[in-house]
């Protein structure tokens, strides 16, 4: 019986994970795509961009989202279910797309491929890890070492790396392929040594491939063939041996508002937030005064793009809501105040 092979795209916040699977949709050589989208927040924002793309290779029906949790925690009760009925469809997608959170772990993921529903007819045909070549540049997922220093000398019992590089360790070990992304944004005498350091971390004979903006040709990412779920052994993880993993050292919330007056204003404020307080990504839909489309805000890091992606829909509300996610014990009430002024 012929498998149907499955994509696990991983990457931390902001890589450029939902970026790469709208290019992949768009340019996906005819194959009937389903997708699965998983977010950490409350709120679906990539679902709802992804669907923007109107594709007839991924209608809006062939896009499920699970929000609320990392699809490693909620395997049982929401992806299990979701692939058992993506599956039994009479007329099952030709190749399935997973885009795991970004504070998700792959391998739990991947391990749910041995479950006896899932393993007779679907297989992983690759993990691919993307990698913020920005942010590995600015060593955004380098232990800050003095901090961990303290925090062991606090704490006798603590014996692992800051969350973020164990996260991105685990992303990277569990790969079948590498997508080096956001290129554009790094020196290119700097991408050769970023690559040494990341091969380090992969498992040996991974390909790393360089990109800007997701565009990679679909034969290069589908079709690998890895069938993931057969060598988890060579898949190391921070996390194996432990029966439950939590990601406690990350939280988010949703801020709501109105109509925004002055999206600049926002966009100046928005910087001034994450500068002070430990923000990792923020993403949103805003309503702009006196404007029919909508304004998509992203920010990775420290850096903020927005742009106006679709009119809003006859009966669809006007509303501005952005997802925070940060570091555990980031000053929500601070962030919330600095946001109320701005956020109409
Ligand atoms: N300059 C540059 N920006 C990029 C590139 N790829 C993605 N971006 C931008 O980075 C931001 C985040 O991209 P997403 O595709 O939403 O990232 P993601 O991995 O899906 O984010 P999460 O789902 O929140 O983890 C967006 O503003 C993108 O436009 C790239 O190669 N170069």
């Amino acid at each position: 019986m012929n498998r149907i092979p499955t994509t696990v795209i991983t990457g931390f916040l902001g890589a450029g994970k939902t970026t790469l699977i709208r290019h992949l949709i768009a340019n996906a050589g005819g194959r009937r795509l389903a997708l699965i989208i998983n977010e950490f927040g409350d709120v679906g924002v990539d679902g709802d961009l992804v669907k923007g793309c109107n594709d007839a290779t991924c209608p809006e029906e062939d896009i499920v989202e699970l929000a609320n949790g990392c699809i490693c925690c909620t395997v049982a009760d929401d992806f299990l279910p979701t692939m058992t009925r993506l599956l039994s469809r009479p007329n099952p997608p030709e190749h399935i797309i997973i885009e795991t959170s970004g504070l998700a772990l792959p391998k739990p993921l991947v391990k749910a491929f041995q479950w006896p529903d899932i393993r007779t007819r679907a297989t992983v045909d690759g993990v691919i890890a993307l990698i913020d070549a920005d942010a590995v540049a600015a060593g955004r997922f380098a232990a800050d070492e003095a901090a961990l220093a303290a925090a062991r000398a606090a704490d006798q019992s603590l014996d692992h790396d800051s969350p973020l590089e164990e996260l991105f360790e685990d992303q990277l070990a569990c790969a079948d392929m590498v997508v080096l992304n956001k290129c554009d944004l790094v020196e290119t005498g700097a991408l050769a040594g970023i690559e040494a350091a990341l091969a380090g971390e992969t498992r040996a004979g991974v390909r790393i491939v360089r990109a800007d903006h997701g565009v990679i040709d679909a034969a290069v990412l589908l079709g690998i063939g890895a069938g993931a779920e057969d060598d988890l052994d060579t898949r190391p993880s921070h996390h194996d041996g432990e029966e439950d993993h939590d990601h406690d050292d990350f939280d988010s919330f949703v801020v709501r508002g109105g109509d925004v007056a002055d999206a600049a204003a926002l966009a100046d404020r928005l910087g001034t937030l994450i500068a002070a307080h430990d923000i990792l990504r923020v993403k949103g839909m805003i309503a702009v005064a006196g404007k029919a489309a909508r304004l998509v805000v992203q920010a990775v890091g420290p850096r903020i793009q927005h742009h106006f992606d679709r009119a809003w829909h006859p009966g669809e509300a006007r509303a501005s809501q952005l997802v925070v996610i940060g570091q555990k014990g980031m000053d929500r009430a601070a962030i919330e105040a600095g946001l109320a002024g701005v956020l109409g």
